[in-house]
């Protein structure tokens, strides 16, 4: 197959902006298909020093395009000019997830236990594949053209190295360090307590993302909120946050059991298979998460 280049795309509205990145929704002039391509401009990535960053978004990119899940965005090809480095991946016609939550405010408890259920089924795919998300929130939840998810932006990823060996199962093990990881990563409203204190890497980080994701789809705003990073952060660290008047009980008690300060104590990461501990949480009687992916989702209004 002959690598492709710019010219064999049709380059369209920017659908995507990031720190050293743009990504703009293009179609494949061969087969008309549209994709997102991704363009991340060199001398900005050495600026930044965003090299490893880069790595580990594609590695954790093929390693998911190749996983035959269809809850994240696929990568197709990367290609690079001189000066930039493209990543053609999925195109999600509907945008992502925040400006539906922004639109109607709350989601009732059926949307929020269908998009819910479909990140865990995610998180589930991810964790096996000894992959973390590390910076999960709506903004990253696409929606496709049947309004399921396509979970994007691997540019926090860590792919957990058998030298890691960090899962929720490992570091229960009082003898086995727990890994550090020297970078902040994520979004500060969405960042668990242990990447902002020990630095630990471990996927109950994404859980506690989940749980802040939960919390918003009810409340319409994610649950610690500052206009100050450092107030934010110290919200996060005392779990000093609250449910609105009319909180579904049942949802109220599963983001109680996720927004847990302890990564070791929150709800699944004792499971011996991911996530059955949350699966059968009372907030999700009735829905079958094996059939998710084929069930039609429910409006949201
Ligand atoms: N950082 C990243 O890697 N980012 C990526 C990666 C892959 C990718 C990606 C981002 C995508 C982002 C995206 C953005 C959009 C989009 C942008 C602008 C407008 C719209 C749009 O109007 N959608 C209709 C849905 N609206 C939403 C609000 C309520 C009414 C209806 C979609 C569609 N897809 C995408 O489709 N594929």
């Amino acid at each position: 197959v002959t690598k492709r280049n710019p010219k064999d795309y049709i380059f369209g509205k920017v659908i995507g902006e990031g720190s050293y990145s743009t990504v703009y929704l293009a179609k494949d002039i061969h087969t008309n298909r549209e994709h997102a391509i991704k363009v991340c401009e060199k001398q900005q990535i050495i600026r930044e020093k965003k090299r490893e960053q880069v790595r580990r978004e594609k590695d954790a990119l093929n390693i998911l395009s190749n996983s035959g899940s269809s809850l994240f965005v696929k990568l197709y090809c990367t290609f690079q000019d001189t000066e930039r480095l493209y990543f053609v991946m999925s195109y999600a016609k509907n945008g992502d997830l925040l400006p539906y939550i922004n639109k109607v405010g709350s989601f009732d408890a059926a949307c929020t236990r269908f998009y819910s259920g479909e990140i865990l089924r995610a998180l589930e795919h991810l964790h096996d594949l000894n992959i973390m998300h590390r910076d999960l929130k709506p903004e990253n939840i696409l929606l496709d053209h049947n309004m399921h998810i396509k979970v994007a932006d691997f540019g926090c990823s860590k792919i957990l190295e058998q030298t890691d060996a960090v899962d929720n199962q490992s570091i229960l093990d009082e003898n086995n360090p727990r890994q550090r990881t020297n970078s902040f990563v994520g979004t500060a409203q969405y960042v668990s307590p242990e990447l902002l204190t020990e630095k630990t890497i471990s996927p109950s980080s994404d859980l506690w993302a989940l749980g802040c994701i939960i919390y918003q789809m009810i409340a319409g705003l994610p649950p610690f909120r500052s206009r100050s990073e450092y107030m934010l952060f110290k919200k996060i660290l005392n779990l000093d946050y609250v449910y609105p008047d009319g909180f579904n009980a049942d949802a109220k008690d599963l983001v109680q059991k996720l927004l847990v300060l302890d990564p070791n104590e929150r709800l699944g990461t004792k499971d011996d298979q991911r996530y059955t501990s949350i699966r059968s949480h009372p907030f999700y009687n009735g829905l079958d998460f094996d059939t998710l992916h084929v069930t039609n989702p429910p409006p949201i209004y």
